[in-house]
């Protein structure tokens, strides 16, 4: 049995959530994987809770999500709060996003770097802010990085292009990437909800930004199409070079009209090689019942592959919520540990 150390940074919706889901799958992990998950410190806020034995999963999967958490976890324990933590094999960064700066992932990837762990992104700050610095220097270090939860989660969209496309060339990309405004938009067009009531549920459901803005504004898809078009099409660029139109500006007489017309509103991200160059935005559009993805409601989302060889392939689903999101970090940690 390999026994694999975690260290999470962020213990906010979706780390408590990725807590919660390897308590629930530890057995499961080891039949399956031979894979011992074992988590040895939790970063928040104001510093990290750690133990070589293991972290009570029991306590921390009932605490409430949230830094103070952890400082009522090592007041109970009798542990003090600190700036490091101990050996571990892997980090999970779940800190909030800031695609200005990149922190605070940034520095909690370049810290695990330096200790030679592999690190799993859910938050797309550092990658979106300092994608060559990261890489580079993961490189240096002969560590590896793994992000599917900064690229849509639930939904599988980098593991696609670089396991099932193989072999082809994508042409382009297309995807309703966010859940946010895919449901914003849903239950605008579907219930009649103003933006503002839309937005406060999809906020209660745990699936908008920490600070909504990157949402509704289409920086969230944005970061999302970046990554994969880095990643997948082979650009280094940064959210300057693409042209972002959010959902903020979209009235309820514009998705009134598009009903009328059998159309829907959806927020799309696209990337295009066109000679030589590749060409991102991101943008809301009405789409017919023939799209694709035009069946992709609520926060459910979709992707669509255009390849040289293989057509168009389609991926929907993969609905936004923090559970879906822990569980593509823990889909990357057992590929990258697993026996090939
Ligand atoms: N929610 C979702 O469905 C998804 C979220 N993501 C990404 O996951 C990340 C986390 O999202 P979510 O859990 O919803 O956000 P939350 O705001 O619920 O949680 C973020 C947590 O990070 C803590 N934090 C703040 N500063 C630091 C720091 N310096 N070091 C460590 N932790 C810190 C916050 O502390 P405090 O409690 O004090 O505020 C908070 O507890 C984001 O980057 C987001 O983009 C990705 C996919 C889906
Ligand atoms: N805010 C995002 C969740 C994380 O990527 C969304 O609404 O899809």
């Amino acid at each position: 049995m390999r026994q694999i150390r975690i260290v999470l940074t962020g213990f906010g919706t979706v780390g408590r959530e990725f807590i919660r889901l390897i308590k629930e799958k530890s057995e499961r992990i080891k039949e399956n994987y031979n894979l011992e998950l074992r988590l040895v410190a939790v970063g928040g806020r104001d510093g990290f809770i750690g133990s070589e034995e293991g972290l009570r999963l029991d306590s921390l999967s009932e605490a409430r999500p949230g830094s103070q958490s952890l400082a009522d976890y090592a007041r109970n324990f009798h542990m003090p709060l600190t700036t490091r933590y101990g050996k571990a094999d892997v980090l999970v960064e779940a800190a909030p996003t800031d695609v200005e700066r990149g922190e605070p992932g940034f520095t909690h990837i370049m810290t695990a770097f330096r200790n030679r762990m592999d690190v799993i992104a859910i938050s797309k700050g550092a990658l979106v802010a300092r994608y060559d610095t990261v890489f580079e220097a993961a490189k240096a270090n002969k560590v590896r990085v793994k992000y599917s939860g900064a690229t849509a989660a639930a939904l599988p969209t980098k593991d696609i292009g670089e396991i099932s496309l193989a072999g082809s060339e994508i042409v382009g990309i297309e995807g309703i990437l966010n859940g946010t405004t895919n449901y914003i938009l849903t239950r605008m067009q579907e219930d009649g909800l103003s933006f503002e009531e839309a937005l406060l549920t999809a906020q209660q459901k745990g699936i908008a930004e920490t600070n909504p803005d990157l949402d509704v504004k289409g920086i969230d898809s944005a970061c999302k199409i970046l990554l994969l078009s880095n990643d997948l099409l082979g650009t280094h660029y940064s959210l300057k070079d693409l042209s972002i139109q959010g959902i903020d500006q979209v009235t309820k007489e514009q998705i009134a009209g598009a009903k009328g017309r059998g159309m829907k509103y959806k927020l799309l991200a696209r990337a295009h090689k066109q000679e030589g160059n590749v060409h991102i935005s991101i943008a809301p559009m009405e789409i017919g019942p023939g799209h694709l993805l035009a069946a992709v409601d609520d926060t459910n989302k979709g992707i669509v592959f255009q390849t040289d060889t293989m057509g168009e392939v389609c991926v929907l689903g993969g609905s936004s919520s923090p559970r879906g999101a822990a569980a593509a970090a823990l889909k990357d940690l057992i590929n990258l540990y697993r026996d090939h």
